[in-house]
């Protein structure tokens, strides 16, 4: 949402309103936004409700709804970057203080990206196992660790992963972890200032250096040359290199023969695209991992979908999790796949018996086996009266085939289906939930399926 508003106001405004704004989470299918106080309570319900349910929308919203709450003032006060600085609390930096002279780049270990977290499959299996090895001896079983692969799929991941494990397993371990590009910087800030020895003394003095994205030396003379110096001071103390690149050594073009000759000396293992199991595996254990429960069919939709990359996959998931949250229904195949439409190839979904009961059971608030089982109180039977009728309407499903569904025989369908044709205009209440489940299948089906 952020980017959409960022790319429609100022900059100046952008940072005013929108940095200190703090997500609330969805209410009601409202998307509640903190902000600092009623004055800009008021502002933002003026100035950009509308712009902020366009930028619902271009996410596949369709009834986009936001609303303003006014923080705590604890709260506000950490939401503040932007402010002119609160009266001195003695140590605070100043944001407009030149950066200090020390280096700037340095990145800390993701938390996710650990061994636990990853999903090993016939793609990644190798590079993996080499991870492990490296991990449980450090410097002895392949020096470097040389993994290539595509993008997203899972190279950073893997060296965040024995960066943990080394940190468990061997406190005071000093761990490093770089992309060239910031290697390349402080290097180049290094020169620049004259302190070249504090940038040797950095990289020569990690148990465990990550390099990524090392396809960037290509081209870049000095930065081989002290990488060459850096590799080699490492290597001798055997300590433990683990490069990624988007491609093996032999494949960056104007990389020095000495420093592809030392790329090849350890280990050269590739993380290829996951097939479907992999792609469905990995979704499961995200959806678990954010608690979002979510049935395996609309998994499976997605997975199927979404072949390419994992963080495209991981993209999908969210997408999804957000649509149906922000249109108040539940997840489905269906939704899924309209959730999806505008950014991957459209895919041909019908309404399955599942979706239709799910549906119905959500609109009641009921469990869905509830609704196929035994009970005969009416509170039962009318929700599974329509969903029966639903499913005749909805799917091209027999008699037969909904009564097996419902453990029960296809003369008991045709009786509930009509009982329901029956009451439709008659009794309200099974009028209204009728067309409102019917809405909600149909709409979010047929437009998918463009018919
Ligand atoms: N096998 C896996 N199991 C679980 N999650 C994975 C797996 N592989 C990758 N991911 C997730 O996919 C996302 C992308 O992975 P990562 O950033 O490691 O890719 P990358 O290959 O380093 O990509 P890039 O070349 O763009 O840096 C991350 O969120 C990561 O946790």
């Amino acid at each position: 949402m952020l980017g959409y508003v960022r790319k429609n106001i100022s900059e100046v405004e952008y940072h005013t309103w929108f940095a200190p704004v703090k997500n609330l989470g969805v209410q009601e299918g409202s998307l509640v936004l903190g902000v600092r106080n009623s004055f800009a309570q008021e502002w933002f319900r003026k100035h950009y409700l509308e712009l902020l349910e366009d930028a619902l929308r271009s996410l596949g919203a369709q009834n986009p709804q936001v609303s303003f709450q006014v923080l705590p003032a604890a709260q506000d006060a950490l939401l503040l970057p932007n402010d002119p600085p609160p009266p001195p609390p003695a140590a605070a930096p100043s944001r407009s203080a030149p950066a200090p002279a020390s280096f700037e780049n340095r990145k800390v270990l993701n938390p996710k990206y650990t061994f636990e977290n990853f999903v090993v499959g016939p793609n990644n299996n190798l590079a993996h196992a080499a991870a492990l090895a490296v991990a449980e001896s450090p410097g002895k079983a392949y020096n470097p660790l040389f993994i290539y692969g595509d993008v997203g799929l899972g190279k950073t991941h893997l060296m965040h992963a024995v960066g943990h494990y080394m940190t468990e397993r061997f406190p005071g371990k000093r761990i490093e972890y770089v992309s060239t590009e910031s290697f390349t910087n402080d290097l180049i800030n290094a020169i620049r200032e004259d302190r070249m020895t504090q940038f040797r003394n950095r990289y020569r003095s990690v148990d465990l250096l990550l390099v990524d994205d090392i396809q960037f030396l290509a081209g870049k003379e000095r930065t081989q040359e002290e990488f060459f110096h850096t590799f080699n001071a490492l290597y001798e103390n055997h300590k433990q290199i683990i490069l990624s690149s988007d491609r093996p050594p032999k494949d960056i073009q104007t990389l020095e023969g000495r420093l592809r000759s030392r790329f090849e000396w350890g280990l050269i293992t590739d993380i290829q695209s996951p097939e479907y199991e992999t792609r469905v595996a990995i979704l499961k254990m995200n959806a678990e991992h954010n608690r979002i429960d979510i049935p395996q069919e609309v998994l499976e939709l997605i997975a199927r979908q979404v072949t390419s990359n994992i963080r495209e996959l991981e993209g999908a998931l969210m997408r999804v999790v957000a649509f149906s949250s922000l249109n108040n229904v539940p997840f489905s195949r269906a939704v899924a796949a309209k959730a999806l439409s505008n950014v991957f190839a459209p895919q041909e979904v019908k309404v399955e018996m599942m979706d239709v009961l799910r549906q119905v059971a959500a609109h009641y608030n009921m469990p869905p086996d509830v609704i196929r089982g035994s009970g005969r109180v009416r509170e039962v039977v009318v929700p599974r009266q329509v969903a029966q009728y639903l499913i005749r309407e909805l799917t091209d499903h027999s008699l037969p085939e909904i009564g097996q569904f419902f453990g029960r025989d296809h003369s008991t369908v045709m009786h509930a289906i009509s009982k329901v044709t029956e009451q439709v205009g008659r009794d309200q209440e099974i009028t209204a939930a009728v067309e409102v489940l019917r809405r909600k299948m149909q709409g979010l089906d047929d437009e998918e399926s463009g018919t």
